[in-house]
């Protein structure tokens, strides 16, 4: 087993890159899917085990993919087939997204029913009014989905009962390729829609309105190959500016977009950070004492559900009361209990945690609950009397690329090791302090 051993009390200074974002490239990997003519190439592809996973799940259904240097190319020219198996479901939710592209491009799609986890049951109920609505017949049972056409889907007028982001970006993609316009209302307004619909244009469609609550798609007969460059990852840079403000810093997030990042910046504002808007990025510096502040999860351009572990992370720093209420996900807390044996004052009150700061947070052994947790309880390490170990490092790794290597540029006291490696590690620190 990994584990990342973080000894607290350094403060972080330097620059940090941020990486090609997660959840724009998960969505414009399923919608090469769709090209029936020429290859796709996609930029600044984070190395990220979801991607590994998502290339698999292509490969899988007969498309040929590469990975190089940041640079997946896609060829999905030869006839697909039509299945994504639990193996991948399992491990990664985005797996169902690639549903639209193959009931647009083959009239039929059968993908593994992707079941809850460690943040709430997360049905795709609106993901499926979608084909309905375009003239799918959708079929449940045995742990799969099944979704099949008569010839080819047809343009309709869909309202989403919630802005769901996968529900957006899975009927978006098939209604690409379907037979008039759709019309799709209550959308998802993320960053990664609005990339997702600048990839499929490339490649032939027409799809308006991305970044508004209303999409528009006129279904076009054939899609092609496009190049394509993935936008910065805005929770991976807002979690690191996070880092640099936990630990009273100063660190530049080279990459951050400001505008995809307004919410988080608004609410570090309050709490006293400092943020410096500069050409390549972000500037965050920490000051000496956080204030208190209350946040709701919100979809975009509300508060990130994706931040809010972070987050609060954070806030046990700050003095006075806080609240976070978590409104997208109904479980998305489970990392309070392992705050709590690091000693955080928190407790939850249905879908609100209240935090009493500045905690006197201790290291201890913890476990990540999910992706966001694990960066969380890293953070928390930075600023933690004496060392916090973090185990589970298999959610961490579907999100950020080289976390410890990256804290550890900027000046953390941070590594992560093997289980058996770790007596030897901590017997060179103590050889190191006796000679120091
Ligand atoms: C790969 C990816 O991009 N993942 C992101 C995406 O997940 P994902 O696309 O799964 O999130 P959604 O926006 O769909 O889900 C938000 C809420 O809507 C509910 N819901 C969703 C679909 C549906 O058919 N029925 C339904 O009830 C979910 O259970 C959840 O409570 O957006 C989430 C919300 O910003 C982020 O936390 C995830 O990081
Ligand atoms: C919840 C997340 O991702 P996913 O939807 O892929 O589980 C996340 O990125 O925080």
């Amino acid at each position: 087993m990994e584990k990342i051993i973080v000894r607290g009390g350094q403060r972080l200074y330097g620059t940090v890159k941020v990486e090609g974002a997660k959840n724009a490239v998960l969505p414009v990997i399923a919608a090469t899917l769709l090209a029936s003519d020429g290859k796709s190439v996609i930029r600044d592809v984070p190395t990220l085990s979801d991607v590994y996973t998502i290339n698999e799940v292509l490969r899988n259904l007969n498309a040929e993919v590469s990975f190089n240097n940041n640079t997946i190319v896609v060829d999905a020219s030869r006839v697909l087939k039509e299945e994504a198996p639990f193996e991948y479901v399992r491990k990664m939710r985005a797996s169902v997204l690639v549903m639209g592209s193959l009931l647009a491009r083959n009239g039929r799609a059968r993908v593994a029913l992707p079941g809850g986890c460690a943040i709430g049951s997360r049905p795709i109920d609106q993901h499926l009014k979608g084909f309905e609505a375009m003239g799918a017949k959708v079929k449940v049972g045995n742990g799969f989905i099944e979704a099949e056409v008569d010839g080819r889907l047809r343009g309709a007028k869909i309202y989403l009962d919630f802005p769901s982001v996968g529900a957006t970006e899975n009927i978006m993609m098939a209604a690409t390729l379907a037979k008039g316009t759709t019309i799709i209302e209550n959308v998802a307004k993320e960053p990664e829609i609005v990339d997702l619909a600048n990839f499929l244009n490339k490649m032939g469609a027409r799809v308006k309105g991305a970044g508004t609550g209303t999409l528009r798609i006129e279904g076009v007969d054939v899609l092609f190959g496009a190049d394509h460059n993935i936008i910065p990852d805005r929770i991976e840079a807002g979690t690191f500016m996070v880092a640099a403000a936990i630990t009273g810093g100063n660190v530049l997030v080279q990459g951050a977009v400001p505008e995809h990042l307004s919410s988080l910046i608004a609410k570090m504002e309050e709490m006293g950070v400092t943020i410096i808007e500069e050409t390549d990025g972000v500037r965050v510096i920490g000051p000496d004492q956080l204030k208190s502040v209350d946040i709701k999860t919100m979809p975009h351009p509300g508060f990130p559900t994706d931040m809010q572990s972070q987050m609060m992370a954070l806030l046990l720093r700050a003095e006075g009361t806080s609240m976070i209420t978590e409104t997208v996900f109904e479980n998305r807390f489970m990392h309070v209990e392992e705050f709590r044996r690091m000693n955080a004052d928190i407790k939850i009150e249905g879908r609100s945690v209240i935090l009493n700061g500045p905690s006197n947070l201790q290291g201890a052994e913890v476990s990540a609950t999910d992706l966001r947790a694990a960066a969380a309880l890293i953070l928390t390490g930075l600023v933690a009397d004496g060392v916090t170990r973090v185990t589970e490092l298999k959610h961490l790794d579907r999100g950020y690329v080289n976390f410890h290597e990256k804290l550890a540029a900027l000046g953390a006291d941070i590594e992560r090791v093997k289980e058996a490696e770790e007596n030897v590690v901590e017997f060179q620190k103590y050889v190191t302090d006796l000679n120091a």
